[in-house]
């Protein structure tokens, strides 16, 4: 059985509104909660984010990926880094004997000035999709404490640095290549089954098919390629944080048959985790969850995903 993954129109808090539409808030709380609560996973429409910004991000790595490896490897990743903020190349993230066979870059703004040298506009163009996303988790979070009818506050308290010292929220480009990886039961994959470990995730793809969640029975779920819309996917974060009345859904990007051997895949997901200066105590105390440093929490989690 596939699950519908609920489309939610955003505009009561769009980005495109300098005030949000408080009368229309409580509503769209419940509609966020009722549908993250059950697989974790919702599509925003009229989120505000301009539909060129998040081209121009895209082009400009599509560009960047593109070029010839000596470029790219400039910008690699340190290994000494621990969110491996840089570029990585096809093939670094293995899970037991599945390999997963994307490049990928994680930014931050700030890192990588230089790289305007081999992709012209790249810095720039990063940022401004940074600071909206950043901006659209704000609104978001907000909501989720309104429709869990918590302190509205509790969770925008904790993400005031994104992109700046002391946070650790990072923008990460993927570029599926055409090589293909095979799960344990044969399919194949181009990104192994995983739970993000961040707070949210706000997710961007091209026009490709492939991403898939487990839903409430067990079973993998198409989750449509986002167009411009947005894809908001619990983390491990939140999860614990909301005691799982959130849920962080199992998700995996598969390589359907039509796409194989053809075209690159891309997607650009923004992981939002709260900042580091801050104990984050789950919502009522449960015992489940003792609290937690969000950076400890999120690198322990990176380490066991990529061994
Ligand atoms: O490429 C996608 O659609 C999903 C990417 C993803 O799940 C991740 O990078 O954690
Ligand atoms: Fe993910």
């Amino acid at each position: 059985m596939t699950t519908m993954v609920p489309i939610i129109d955003f505009d009561a808090c769009s980005l495109a509104r300098s005030k949000v539409a408080s009368d229309r808030l409580p509503e769209l709380a419940r509609s966020l909660l009722k549908s993250l609560s059950v697989d974790g996973v919702v599509i925003l429409k009229n989120h505000g984010i301009d539909e060129k910004e998040i081209r121009s991000a895209f082009d400009l790595s599509d560009e960047f990926f593109r070029s010839p490896a000596d470029n790219k490897l400039l910008f690699e990743a340190k290994s000494e880094d621990n969110f491996k903020i840089g570029y990585a190349h096809s093939g670094t993230e293995r899970y037991s004997r599945v390999k997963n066979f994307r490049e990928a870059f994680r930014l931050r703004p700030g890192t990588h000035s230089t790289i305007d040298t081999v992709v012209p506009g790249f810095v720039k163009a990063q940022q401004l999709l940074f600071t909206s996303m950043g901006k659209l988790v704000q609104r978001l979070v907000r909501l989720l404490a309104i429709g869990l009818e918590i302190d509205e506050n509790v969770f925008t308290d904790k993400f005031k640095k994104m992109g700046e010292e002391g946070n650790s929220s990072y923008m990460m480009h993927n570029w599926y290549t055409t090589e293909q990886s095979f799960d344990k039961s044969g399919e194949a994959i181009r990104l192994f089954g995983h739970f993000d470990n961040s707070a949210l995730t706000l997710l961007v793809t091209s026009k490709h098919p492939g991403l898939q969640f487990r839903n409430r029975e067990g079973e993998w779920s198409d989750v449509p390629p986002s167009g411009d819309n947005i894809i908001v996917l619990i983390g491990q974060i939140m999860e614990a944080w909301t005691e799982d009345k959130l849920k962080a859904p199992f998700h995996r990007v598969t390589f359907p048959e039509r796409d194989q051997g053809t075209d690159n895949r891309m997607s650009c997901a923004f992981f939002a985790i709260p900042d580091n200066a801050h104990t984050i105590c789950s919502i009522h105390g449960s015992e489940k969850y003792p609290p937690f440093k969000p950076d400890v929490f999120f690198v322990d989690k990176l380490n066991v995903l990529y061994k």
